[in-house]
């Protein structure tokens, strides 16, 4: 465990010309790459730097450490999680100022390309940051074969449904959450104040209808996710929804390229989706703590409704906070790239090749073939990173506020005419083709 005297000074393990590029950020922290002209201190090597945002709601990263070296990482395999561990950052000599001063400088210089709502948000004032394990793509994998790999990451937010839902249910939390996320959009949209009773009857169906077309649907019904090692529909669908590069305004699921159907790496993703048993210890953390006192340990048991709904706010709610942390959480897959030398090295160009224009690639696409993908020892690597303690306390009013939202305005049981894309606990029996 983590004790303040055990933990490593940043100051000291940085060379004098350090610098940070921006990687990526979400609602709370902010991800950097260490750039040094000299080979890095072994604590360094493959890390990356995750720092809190400024901001009062986050606790702070020597609690969210403890906590996910006592309650999240038991949970877990050997492999299973994005490594995380403490260094001092500090405020008081002049090299701990300039490295948050630089860390500002990097998040500035990409301000224009950062989502909307993330703009203006800055490095907080913190004694902590993390060394994470860096998940990025890599140039090349030679135990994958040499070829490129692609990243892809994606949240498994809530393999189970919420204990809170309705017994009629025909969505999942997922689905639902994003069906009210896409009808607040769309009403923004249409400039008309929110009447969910009204948003099926419009009176100018044509403008309802253009503006629905623009709005993207990047859903990934994560029932279906958990699905995909038994249905074959289900992992379809997923794998659809997986390998579309198309943008989407928010980062659920995330790629660094584009798989095209049937591919190798499609293949392997698709046996990934079939095989791996990370998202089922996931799932079955998720859903234990939903109740603890009626599971035994391998969730078997009488279940009791219990989500956000039935916590009480002022009150000590630590299984709630726990299942909320398990499914705020996001999985990366590292999907090792096609045989034979990397296509930039026979280019000989400068960033990375689109594997479609790419006519070696192609033949080596078809010398890949399906059985070749079975006889090899490649992999994808999977792993679940941002398991950050949830602050119960301050978000539980929240949490309760959504829920209420999804079961009163309909959105988990209200049938949508024209759907654009179903859950899978809408579909019966005969939509699916069992394996
Ligand atoms: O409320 P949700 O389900 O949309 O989840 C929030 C996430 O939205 P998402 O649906 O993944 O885009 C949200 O992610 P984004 O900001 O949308 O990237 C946060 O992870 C938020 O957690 P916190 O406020 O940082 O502790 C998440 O809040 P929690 O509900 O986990 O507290
Ligand atoms: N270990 C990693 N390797 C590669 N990229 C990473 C890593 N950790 C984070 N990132 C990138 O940075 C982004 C934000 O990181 P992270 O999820 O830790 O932020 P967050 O504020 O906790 O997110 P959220 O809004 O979900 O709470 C990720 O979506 C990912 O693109």
């Amino acid at each position: 465990m983590s004790t303040p005297s055990t933990i490593p000074d940043l100051a000291a393990l940085l060379a004098d010309d350090f610098d940070f590029k921006f990687v990526g950020e979400g609602a709370a922290n902010i991800i950097f790459e260490i750039i040094q002209s000299q080979e890095p201190d072994p604590l360094l090597h493959d890390k990356l730097l995750r720092v809190p945002k400024a901001r009062a709601i986050a606790l702070d990263y020597l609690h969210v450490q403890e906590y996910w070296e006592s309650s999240v990482r038991p949970l877990f395999q050997d492999g299973d999680l994005v490594n995380q561990v403490l260094v001092h950052l500090g405020a008081c000599s002049a090299k701990q100022n300039l490295i948050i001063s630089r860390m500002q400088a990097a998040v500035s210089s990409v301000e224009p390309t950062r989502r909307k709502d993330f703009r203006g948000s800055t490095v907080g004032e913190t004694e902590y940051a993390m060394l994470v394990d860096d998940m990025r793509a890599a140039r090349s994998n030679i135990k994958g074969g040499g070829g490129f790999e692609i990243l892809l990451e994606f949240k498994p937010k809530w393999l189970t449904q919420s204990p809170d839902a309705p017994a009629n249910a025909i969505r999942c939390r997922n689905c639902a959450k994003e069906w009210l996320r896409y009808h607040d959009k769309l009403q923004k949209k249409l400039q008309k104040p929110p009447k969910l009773q009204q948003s099926f009857t419009p009176d100018d169906k044509l403008q309802r209808r253009q503006t629905q077309k623009a709005l993207p649907l990047p859903v990934l019904c994560t029932i279906d996710l958990l699905n995909s090692s038994s249905c074959i529909k289900a992992r379809e669908r997923v794998l659809s929804r997986l390998t579309d590069p198309s943008p989407t305004s928010r980062s659920t699921v995330a790629l660094t390229n584009a798989i095209p159907e049937g591919s190798r790496q499609w293949r392997l993703l698709s046996r990934w989706l079939e095989g791996n048993s990370l998202l089922k210890r996931l799932e079955l953390a998720q859903r234990a703590n939903d109740d603890p006192e009626h599971l035994d340990r391998n969730g078997r048991g009488k279940r009791k409704r219990g989500g956000c709904l039935t916590a009480l706010v002022g009150q000590e709610n630590p299984e709630l906070d726990l299942a909320m942390t398990l499914r705020d959480c996001t999985c990366f897959l590292r999907i090792p790239g096609p045989p034979g030398p990397p296509p930039l090295e026979r280019a000989g160009a400068g960033g990375p090749a689109e594997e479609d224009d790419d006519d070696d690639d192609e033949q080596g696409e078809a010398a890949a073939t399906e059985q070749d993908v079975e006889e090899e020892s490649v992999e994808v690597e999977a792993k679940l990173g941002d398991l950050d303690k949830k602050n119960g306390a301050a978000k539980l009013a929240t949490w309760q506020a959504l829920e209420r939202r999804l079961i009163d305005e309909g959105f988990y049981t209200k049938r949508r005419p024209r759907a654009e894309w179903t859950c899978a606990l809408e579909r019966t029996d005969e939509d699916e083709d069992e394996d």
